[in-house]
């Protein structure tokens, strides 16, 4: 077997749409995701960037071609994806809030040799409340918990779908520092509204507007150029959140 080239990307989408409930929310989106790195995928308000996100995994109704590792995907169920070695860690967390820390993480457990040192080394707060059932951790602790859901696996790809949302400044920069230490090991697609965490980890950017891709390129050339930034994400580069934001 030949080995995986590693300049090629990891995701390509290609004229991929997305429904819900028989609207159209994404639409003949394309873009890439290299082998390396922190791809930010940006857009104001219901751009569609979670909706996109869905598409990828199959989540929602999708058409368009998805390729992940030289391979189609755009036509597996979403179980077959993640096994594949695609990590989620969803919008709003989603944690089991009646179970405990440790079985929210031993549910995720997919491979034979699960991560668990790692996930202690990353997450030490976490760790020290394995016991504690997951609905009673902050938001910030329950972030912590869904990334580290996400980690427990060797991943070749995570897609991280807003990891600040509605968190404190100070809890914001410890998601940062996690997600920066994740990012080391593993490609990373995250959406993500607050510019200073973009700026902090983001490699390159696809911006959504509208359902539809208007700008890829290095994240230096959106974030040094503050008219793009206002048309795209509607924000000053001093603010933290775009307009409408809940933060
Ligand atoms: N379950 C649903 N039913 C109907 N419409 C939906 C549903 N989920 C999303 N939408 C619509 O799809 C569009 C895209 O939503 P999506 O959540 O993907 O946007 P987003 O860019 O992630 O937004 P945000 O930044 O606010 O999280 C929006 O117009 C939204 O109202």
């Amino acid at each position: 077997m030949n080995a995986p080239d590693p300049s090629a990307p990891i995701l390509t989408v290609r004229g991929l749409s997305g429904r819900i409930a028989g609207q159209q929310v994404v639409e003949d989106v394309s873009f890439e995701v290299p082998a390396i790195g922190v791809t930010a995928l940006l857009g104001r308000n219901g751009v569609g960037k979670t909706s996109t996100i869905k598409s990828i995994l199959g989540l929602i109704d999708r058409s368009g071609e998805v390729t992940f590792a030289g391979t189609r995907i755009d036509r597996l169920p979403t179980h077959r994806i993640v096994q594949q070695g695609v990590g989620y860690v969803p919008e709003d967390r989603e944690v089991f809030g009646t179970l405990t820390v440790a079985e929210n993480l031993r549910l995720a457990e997919r491979d034979d040799r699960p991560r668990r040192e790692l996930i202690a080394a990353l997450f030490p707060d976490i760790h020290d409340r394995r016991a504690q059932r997951a609905g009673t951790l902050s938001g910030g602790q329950q972030q912590m918990v869904s990334l580290a859901r996400a980690l427990v696996n060797e991943n070749r790809l995570l897609l991280v779908d807003e990891p600040t949302k509605g968190l404190a400044p100070k809890i914001v920069d410890e998601v940062a520092v996690a997600l920066a230490e994740a990012a080391r090991t593993v490609p990373m697609l995250l959406v993500e509204q607050n510019l200073h965490v973009i700026r902090a980890l983001a490699d390159r950017v696809v911006v959504l507007s509208g359902g539809r891709v208007v700008f890829t390129g290095e994240a230096a050339e959106l974030l040094d150029d503050e008219d793009r930034i206002q048309r795209y994400l509607g924000v000053h580069d001093a603010d933290a959140a775009p307009e409408g934001s809940t933060r």
